[in-house]
């Protein structure tokens, strides 16, 4: 299919493929196709070139990331072509000397000489290990390049991210609340999208929910309560019984219980806000079998939890039981253990069995360490509404793949550089993960494409890239195979998991990774090692390709 028919931002299509609509071929840098043509023009058509896309260092301080995007990347690959207008932009960008033929050329280009190579979406990944490799035509391999990168490189920082509030929030619910501090639209459904595979359990982004089939939540802002000054404001005060009957006023109900907490909870009539009133009691008649509650905008302890649980005493009278509340400013610990202390008292002194575990919802530029620290701290949060920090990756910006050619017609190709590890680990290769008898992952090994696969029970050298004598012998309990061909003639050879089966794919996989490898301060690294093999391959290449330098 021509890119012709998904045009920039066009929804529909987004919903229909899964795939974002300004994912295309001319997403990408102007570079690709200035290459496309001096490669052409240097008749390296038929070239045939391996490349490696893999990150050099985990994100955020931790030993660990998650692998993310890969979905796109192989539906970007399976409409990969340039429509007639994508080719008359790139005449208008390109100077006017190029040949005519080449756009021809470029008209036809398609990725199905393109075979993929990789690693299962949702697997916890490490530096060195290539998360895609792609073969097939150097031109086409390397057009792709940028569009590869940044699919992978925004969804894998996200879904690290998000699996690192997740083990810091253990059990506890977690939404994703960012879309307004997001970057931008894109940024803010891909934060979305990423968030949940990460682990989160649902998003306040309503298109994210439509198009990515993932739970919408959300509670109401500190302008709702704010629009209600009085009483008098309500037009609507009454709500039938859940089971039938009679309609009750619930302003009447929750104004009598209210006269009764001000005593229980020892609060002035005057310090409890009447319009905080009024706005609990109309959104609870709008949502009697959700009301959820934002108790801090006036006072949380004075005003907010009393409004709160009046109203939920009055629609409890009605039949319906309220929810929770959301705290969004102050002491997030302490407010929430004076909110289950009153909810608890409530309990007692209503007999009402549910009262004692509403819900209680933190948020307010929360982040990890917050939640760690609120852990330490003890608190009575049931979940968290996060947002800012989490959509930015605020700690992390950006996670650094890159995209570098190993083989070219079979040949081993290398980057050298000053920085060791910068070097590229040249010529094609597998990668295996070798497991112990816990069930937890020992050690990652890359090979040379040639070598047979380690085996259980048989001891394997594993030899760090670059020193030599850092080097240890592993026996497996059980070997693991990290690539599986995914692309292939033109067309997705595996079958795609959907979006609950790569989170669950994300939870399953960082269960096989020791707790010290996890954990935020200090983690301990994750060895990534190479087949003695592969090291005196890429060592003897190292000297074959460094120039020798003269001093005199
Ligand atoms: N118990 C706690 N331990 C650690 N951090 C907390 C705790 N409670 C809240 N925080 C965090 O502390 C920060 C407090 O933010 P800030 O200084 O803006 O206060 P605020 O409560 O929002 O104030 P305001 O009422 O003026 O809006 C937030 O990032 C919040 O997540
Ligand atoms: O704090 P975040 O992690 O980004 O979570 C989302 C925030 O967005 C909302 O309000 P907003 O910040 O727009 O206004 P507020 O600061 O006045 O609550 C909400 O109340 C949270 O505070
Ligand atoms: O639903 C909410 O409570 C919400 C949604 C977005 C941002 N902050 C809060
Ligand atoms: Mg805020």
């Amino acid at each position: 299919m021509s890119s012709e028919t998904i045009q920039p931002c066009n929804l529909t299509c987004v919903k229909k493929m899964g795939q974002n609509g300004i994912v295309q071929p001319l997403l990408t840098d102007l570079y690709q196709i200035t290459m496309a043509y001096a490669y052409w023009k240097a008749g390296k058509t038929s070239a045939n070139a391996v490349f490696d896309l893999f990150f050099r260092k985990n994100p955020f301080h931790g030993e660990f990331t998650i692998f993310a995007g890969l979905e796109e990347c192989l539906k970007f690959l399976e409409k990969f072509s340039y429509s007639e207008s994508d080719i008359e932009y790139i005449k208008q960008i390109l100077p006017s000397h190029i040949e005519q033929e080449f756009y021809e050329y470029l008209s036809s280009l398609t990725a199905k000489d393109l075979k993929v190579y990789a690693v299962e979406e949702g697997t916890v990944v490490f530096p060195r290990v290539p998360l895609l490799r792609v073969e097939g035509p150097l031109i086409v391999a390397q057009l792709v390049e940028t569009t590869l990168l940044t699919l992978v490189n925004f969804a894998s920082l996200m879904a690290t991210n998000a699996a690192r509030y997740r083990m810091a929030a253990g059990n506890l619910k977690l939404f994703e609340f960012g879309l307004r501090r997001a970057q931008g639209p894109d940024g803010g459904l891909s934060a979305s999208k990423y968030s949940y595979i990460g682990g989160f359990d649902g998003t306040s982004n309503v298109l994210a929910g439509k198009l990515f089939n993932i739970p919408v939540k959300g509670t109401h802002a500190h302008s709702y309560v704010t629009s209600f000054s009085d009483f008098s404001e309500l037009i609507t005060k009454e709500l039938h019984p859940k089971d039938g009957g009679p309609s009750k006023d619930i302003l009447e109900l929750a104004i009598g219980f209210r006269k009764r907490l001000i005593s229980i909870f020892n609060v002035l009539l005057s310090e409890v806000s009447d319009g905080e009133l009024a706005a609990f009691v109309s959104f609870a008649i709008a949502f009697p079998e959700n009301f959820m509650a934002l108790v801090d905008t006036y006072d949380v302890k004075k005003s907010g939890l009393i409004n709160f649980c009046a109203t939920a005493l009055a629609l409890n009278e009605v039949g319906y039981r309220a929810v929770g509340i959301r705290l969004d400013s102050g002491d997030l610990a302490y407010l929430s253990n004076i909110a289950r202390s009153y909810f608890k008292k409530v309990e007692e002194e209503y007999k009402i069995s549910y009262f004692s575990s509403l819900i209680i919802m933190a948020s307010n530029d929360i982040n990890e360490e917050t939640i760690l620290s609120l852990n330490e701290q003890g608190h009575c949060i049931d979940a968290f509404g996060i947002g800012t920090h989490l959509v930015t990756c605020q700690k992390q910006p950006a996670l650094g793949c890159v995209y570098k050619m190993v083989e070219l017609d079979e040949r081993p190709r290398i980057k050298l550089s000053q920085d060791v590890e910068k070097v590229t680990i040249p010529g094609k290769k597998d990668a295996y993960r070798l497991y112990g008898e816990t069930g937890y992952a020992l050690i990652d090994i890359l090979q040379r494409n040639l070598e047979d696969s380690p085996a259980e029970g048989k001891k394997v050298l594993c030899r760090h890239p670059f020193q030599e004598s850092k080097r240890a012998f592993v026996k497996p309990s059980s070997v693991k195979k990290l690539h599986q061909l995914s692309f292939n003639q033109g067309k997705i050879c595996k079958p795609l998991k959907n979006l609950q089966e790569v989170r669950k794919t994300v939870e399953q996989s960082l269960k096989i990774l020791r707790p010290d490898i996890k954990r935020t301060l200090n983690p301990t690294p994750y060895k990534v090692s190479v087949s003695d093999d592969l090291y005196q391959f890429l060592h003897t290449l190292w000297l074959e390709n460094a120039p020798i330098g003269e001093l005199s």
